[in-house]
């Protein structure tokens, strides 16, 4: 009891406030039987999701808007740079991406969370689908991989002398023409006409993983567009300020969301508290189509978000 009166006169960041608040949170509770305790097991604390604003019901404070081909995007007049392109991406486009980003895109020379212990590793997603414990395991705890020159996470630099196969056309093309149907609602400071993409990083999470509030500051021009490609279950994203003091706002993201951060956004600190179970969006495979059928059925426990930046 005195540990939680010395938590709560801990000093946290208001971003820090909202990621504890959407985290999940486990509660024991004990089966007792004639006043004797027989076990226990742990029940998910319900969230409070009422604050969050819903990239699908977005009536809330964002700006509604029409691309020049007709698709709405969402703004947030507090943040500008930002914006929410919902349901960018359609389900064919979600599939193709998500088998992509399970079977080729972290395939050697790309760099893995597993490369550091485990080196190159080819082949994780066949491993896995043959039944190979070890593989099953590795693709569960693949957390990101990255495309295009590789980043060296503990110099936070990009490394362009280690091999690496350069960020694939069809991410580069989908990102330069997601960005090109909005550009005419960037900040005039970002150079959104000859943006030409060379990396990407891949986040995957599984239930009960975490992105912590961060800045993507090592990019060449920190103000070049990011376009982030959200596949698979729905998540919580924290949008915050400069300083991690400011108020975070939580909006969340589905499968086939794409999000913009250019200009001033892209100094802005943002996160994912959390990842929430199974959405419509993440569980139409089709029955009849017997290969993707595997895919759905990690993707419906996944979310895989592809960041698409200007590294050099
Ligand atoms: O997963 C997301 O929506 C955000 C990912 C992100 O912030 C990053 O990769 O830098
Ligand atoms: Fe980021």
């Amino acid at each position: 009891m005195y540990q939680n009166d010395e938590v709560s006169k801990e000093v946290r960041s208001a971003f820090r406030e909202a990621e504890k608040r959407y985290q999940q949170h486990w509660q024991q509770s004990f089966r007792y039987r004639k006043g004797r305790r027989q076990g226990s097991k742990l029940l998910a604390v319900p969230t409070d999701l009422s604050d969050v604003r819903d990239s699908r019901s977005p009536a809330q404070n964002f700006t509604k808007s029409i691309t020049a081909d007709g698709r709405p995007f969402l703004t947030l007049p507090s943040h500008p740079g930002f914006i929410l392109l919902p349901e960018a991406l359609g389900k064919s486009k979600q599939r193709e991406l998500a088998k992509l980003a399970l079977t080729q895109y972290p395939e050697p020379p790309a760099n893995t969370n597993h490369t550091r212990q485990f080196g190159k590793l080819t082949g994780l997603w066949d491993a896995a689908q043959k039944g190979g414990p070890s593989a099953q395991k590795l693709l569960q705890k693949l957390r990101w991989c990255t495309l295009g020159p590789q980043f060296n996470w503990t110099e936070r630099v990009y490394d362009w002398h280690a091999p690496y196969r350069p960020l694939p056309m069809e991410l580069r093309d989908l990102a330069i023409s997601l960005c090109a149907s909005v550009s005419g609602s960037l900040p005039e400071t970002v150079a959104a006409s000859d943006w030409d993409p060379d990396v990407a990083l891949i986040n995957y999470y599984r239930s009960g993983d975490t992105l912590g509030g961060h800045k993507d500051d090592v990019e060449q021009d920190q103000a070049a567009p990011i376009v982030a490609l959200s596949l698979g279950c729905s998540a919580i994203f924290l949008l915050g300020g400069q300083t991690k003091e400011e108020q975070p706002i939580a909006i969340r993201l589905h499968g086939g969301d794409v999000v913009i951060m250019a200009g001033p956004a892209r100094m802005c600190y943002h996160g994912v508290p959390r990842v929430l179970g199974d959405d419509a969006s993440s569980s139409d495979a089709n029955p009849e189509d017997a290969e993707y059928v595997a895919f759905a059925e990690h993707v419906r426990s996944t979310r895989i978000n592809i960041s698409i930046r200007k590294a050099g």
